[in-house]
């Protein structure tokens, strides 16, 4: 089995070559208190440690860049302003100013009962369990550690600034100082009573703002990663594979030995702790917690700080970046049209939380293939022998290499629009306002990341970094691409228009023409759909051939019944041949048989 391979015979690079895991590890059982560290408050004056060459503060790229100045190319009315005397990388990255840390483990949370109606309950709750549990810890010990890990002296959680709850918080004015711009953790106290409180409930708002106040006064920053640094990542996981390194980031494929699924974990390339970059991570983590429960946004199961390094562990996409995609041929419209319907229902779910991405490339969108189409589409076939004019699209299916759905992944820059703290992406893919420092429409900056990864996909690549053509394609002035439609080709450039209200909504694009003709499935995934519905089908005619069976099996119990009870078999005749007259009238309602009758009566009807 691919996954036995010794780890000595891997050849990968080793996740951490440094962390000694028992020595840092304390036991299990036990939870010494110890003292709270607490992270600088002067990130956001420390300048990032090694900028990539993508990175927009790289200093040699915004040197280049000037050279974008003498090209004023605003020719059209709604063209922006022409001024072009900023190009991407002359910006400098304002480190993330962000509220608070959820440090809270998620295995704790998750020790949550389902009967929670919200995060927010389900985390008070949490916080008693971990209560209860600590109580039942020091009676016996754990069957099986997982890891072992100190609390802090005074048990403390982070706030998330992503979640609802948060940011709805957070608009209430007093509500401001602890859930806006200043990182905090709560203790217990202040997390039941904030928990608790219902976020509507003026008073109970107040209330809970009082208390923050308070608890503000006595740990009003957020949990440094320092303090939760936990040994897991060797305990819990095989590593198989490096599959993908960026900027931030080292991404490694992971076998959990305990559940045997496979993983995307991804480690920080440097410690994070303590340094710039600790926002940078965190925001991550935020963002992922709060935005991964959808079909097109990478999965998010768990975060942890380890030997100072963040790491995430998230789903596997085992189709890979659109970015490794398109590395042998560009994509049609066909495919495309599905890429845009995946990654903007991704967006359109983001942006209806009020928060922005900030970094859509094809580098950042990952991908899935649907392993059980194929095996769906080979039994459909063998089981329907008769010729329902299907067997093309399953013969298709079969082959098919592109039942794929499409994730936004790599969360790291993700901020809320009501408060942006803007760390620019990729400045390939940077909207020209953004640049400018223009926060006032953050959503349509996305579309215009997405725009131009759409042209870029097509085939308009590769794209420039800066220069005449950077501002070209930020002034209207988009080629048009031969192998697209002269609608898709509109698309594109509308998405990139140069100014961004007239660029077009992620919800207005999910409903666009384009995206909604029948077409924009593909007739593979059409014929998947087809398949699953086929299979509901027979489900149904199985129980109905039950259904059916058991009437018969009725019909003669009554009928001995009427035969034994009347000697008179003629007349046992009749009132059989009436009863079961009525057994098959689909509303009739009589005596022991109502039931059944009534749980049938719709198949019953169409026998
Ligand atoms: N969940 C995943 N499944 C499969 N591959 C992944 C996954 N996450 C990341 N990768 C691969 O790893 C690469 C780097 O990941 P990611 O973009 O998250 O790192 P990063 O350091 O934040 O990148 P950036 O340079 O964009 O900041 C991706 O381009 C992709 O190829
Ligand atoms: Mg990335």
């Amino acid at each position: 089995m691919a996954f036995r391979q010794p780890e000595h015979e891997m050849s990968v690079t080793s996740l951490d070559s440094s962390v000694e895991l028992r020595s840092r590890s304390p036991s299990p059982q036990l939870f010494n208190p110890r003292k709270l560290r607490f992270a600088d408050d002067d990130f956001d004056k420390d300048p990032p440690e090694g900028a990539s060459p993508h990175h927009p503060l790289h200093q040699h790229q915004r040197q280049k860049l000037s050279s974008g100045e003498e090209h004023h190319l605003g020719s059209k009315d709604d063209v922006g302003d022409g001024d072009v005397s900023m190009s991407p990388p002359c910006q400098k990255v304002r480190a993330l100013r962000l509220f608070s840390t959820p440090a809270t483990p998620k295995t704790i949370l998750q020790k949550s009962t389902t009967q929670c109606s919200n995060h927010l309950s389900a985390a008070a709750a949490a916080v008693n369990a971990t209560r209860r549990s600590e109580e039942l810890f020091r009676e016996r010990p754990r069957s099986l550690p997982l890891h072992n890990r100190k609390l802090p002296t005074q048990d403390t959680a982070n706030v998330n600034p992503f979640t609802p709850d948060s940011l709805l918080a957070h608009n209430k004015k007093r509500c401001r100082t602890q859930f806006g711009r200043e990182n905090l953790n709560l203790n217990v106290n202040a997390m039941q009573k904030y928990l608790l409180s219902d976020a509507c409930d003026d008073d109970a708002t107040e209330e809970a703002g009082d208390s923050l106040r308070e608890i503000h006064q006595q740990a009003p920053k957020r949990l440094a990663l320092h303090d939760t640094n936990i040994s897991r990542f060797k305990r819990e996981f095989m590593q198989v594979n490096v599959i993908g390194v960026g900027e931030f980031g080292v991404v490694f494929q992971c076998v959990n030995r305990l559940d045997g699924c496979i993983y995307a974990i991804k480690k920080s390339k440097k410690p994070v702790a303590g340094s710039s970059f600790e926002k940078r991570a965190l925001n991550e983590v935020w963002a992922h917690a709060v935005l991964g429960k959808h079909d097109n946004v990478v999965r998010y199961y768990s975060a942890w700080a380890e030997d100072d390094h963040m790491l995430i562990q998230n789903e596997f996409c085992d189709g890979g970046s659109l970015h490794a995609r398109i590395q042998d041929h560009f994509l049609g419209e066909a495919d495309l049209k599905i890429v845009l319907m995946h990654v903007i229902e991704g967006l359109r779910y983001i942006h209806s939380n009020d928060l922005v991405h900030m970094d859509l490339k094809p580098e950042n969108i990952f991908s899935t293939m649907n392993p059980n189409a194929h095996k769906l589409a080979e039994e459909q076939s063998q089981q329907t022998k008769d010729d329902d004019g299907m067997d093309s699209v399953y013969e298709e299916l079969r082959h098919s290499e592109n039942l794929v759905t499409y994730k936004i992944g790599d969360l790291g820059h993700v901020t809320s629009v009501k408060e942006p703290h803007v760390e620019e992406g990729d400045c390939r893919y940077l909207s020209k306002e953004v640049l400018q420092e223009d926060y006032s429409n953050l959503f349509k900056a996305d579309i215009f990341s997405l725009g131009i990864t759409l042209f870029e996909v097509a085939g308009g690549g590769p794209l420039p970094k800066n220069g005449p053509e950077w501002h070209n394609l930020r002034n209207g002035m988009v080629p048009v691409l031969p192998s697209l439609s002269r609608d898709f080709n509109e698309l594109i450039a509308q998405m990139m228009h140069p100014n961004p209200d007239k660029r077009p909504t992620s919800q207005s694009i999910f409903n666009h023409p384009i995206l909604s003709a029948v077409d924009s499935k593909s007739k593979l995934q059409l014929g998947l759909e087809l398949t699953v519905e086929k299979r509901k089908n027979e489900i149904l005619m199985n129980k109905l051939r039950e259904a059916k069976k058991q009437i018969k099996l009725l019909e003669q119990r009554v009928n001995l019944l009427a035969v034994t009870n009347n000697p008179d078999s003629l007349d046992g005749q009749r009132c059989l041949r009436s009863f079961t007259r009525r057994m098959r009238t689909p509303f009739s309602s009589h005596g022991k048989f109502d039931g059944i009758s009534d749980r049938n009566k719709n198949i019953i009807t169409n026998i």
